[in-house]
């Protein structure tokens, strides 16, 4: 199969440069507009295609990003690897503000926002137990490596519905209870819709703050993060730049699965199914109805 690179920007990522025959591209979806145009070429030979996750100009809330959209927007290109970028705050001391966590876990705790694209007329259940592709990640964090950046190798995300920041109780529950490594706003329902459109999944946390539980460090505000995005952008850019070289123009099949992830999952009987909702999966789920 052959490669084709998406990326997904976060804060302080509406754009990356470089790309041989860039053009934007309007897309739509069965599930609306994407968050914006996507950014279209190749980088040493393999097809990229960027997307910024709340729009030029941060347009969209972690609560408003048509996720859906955007997913099915990046499978409609052609995409195989999807490689997320995201602030986080980081509920670790040794996870620093400008470190990069190569993530490989979640606790999804967001909770105003459509999660599948399945659903009454066609319903299916896919596995995201592990929801990263190791091989994606694996390839992420040797990229970063490659940056000089400072990485660490896995960590559980605590995905939060915000916009706000969390309380200080929140922070401490996350960090001393449940053993969570970073924090952001957006990584779900992202990562569990990815895996529904059997897209390989990656997820780089670029740390911006330390949230509200660090004694030194007081509460997270806005003016602290952007401070840090400046740096973290760039080191993104490198290493977004490392991609093409490490992931090559030919993909074998994923060893974990997540290309194949829909193989037993849909439940409806074929003459039950909603021949409406069936015509919107086409591209997302078109490969098993
Ligand atoms: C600018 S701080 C809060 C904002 O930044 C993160 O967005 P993204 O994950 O897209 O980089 C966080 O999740 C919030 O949406
Ligand atoms: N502390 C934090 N909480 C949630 N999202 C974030 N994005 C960047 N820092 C964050």
């Amino acid at each position: 199969m052959k490669t084709m690179i998406g990326v997904i920007g976060g804060s302080g990522l509406y754009d990356i440069d470089g790309l041989e025959g860039a053009a934007w591209q309007k897309l739509d979806t069965p599930w609306g507009a994407p968050s914006d145009e996507v950014l279209t070429g190749t980088l040493d030979g393999v097809p990229m295609a960027f997307l910024p996750r709340h729009g030029r100009g941060h347009v969209h809330s972690p609560t408003s990003v048509p996720y859906r959209a955007n997913i099915d927007a990046l499978k409609q290109l052609g995409v195989t690897d999807v490689v997320s970028v995201s602030a986080c705050g980081s509920f670790r001391e040794e996870m620093a503000p400008g470190d990069f966590v190569i993530v490989d876990q979640f606790v999804d705790r967001t909770f105003a926002r459509e999660k599948s694209f399945f659903g009454p007329g066609c319903v299916a259940h896919v596995s995201v137990a592990h929801p990263i592709c190791e091989r994606l990640a694996g390839l992420c964090y040797e990229a970063a490596r490659t940056t000089g950046v400072s990485v660490h190798m896995g960590g559980t995300y605590l995905a939060m519905e915000g916009p706000q920041f969390s309380t200080l109780a929140e922070s401490k529950l996350y960090r001393e209870v449940w053993g969570c490594d970073v924090i952001g706003m957006t990584n779900m329902p992202e990562a569990k819709l990815a895996r529904e459109a059997e897209l390989d999944y990656a997820s780089i946390a670029m740390i911006t703050d330390y949230d509200s539980w660090h004694p030194q460090h007081g509460e997270v505000d806005v003016s602290e993060i952007i401070a840090t995005l400046g740096a973290n952008s760039a080191n993104a850019r490198d290493l977004i730049a490392q991609l093409p070289a490490l992931l090559g123009p030919e993909r074998a099949a994923c060893p974990q699965g997540c290309d194949r992830s829909l193989e037993f999952a849909v439940m409806t009987a074929p003459d039950q199914r909603d021949p409406t909702l069936v015509a919107k999966l086409a591209t997302v789920a078109g490969r098993v109805l």
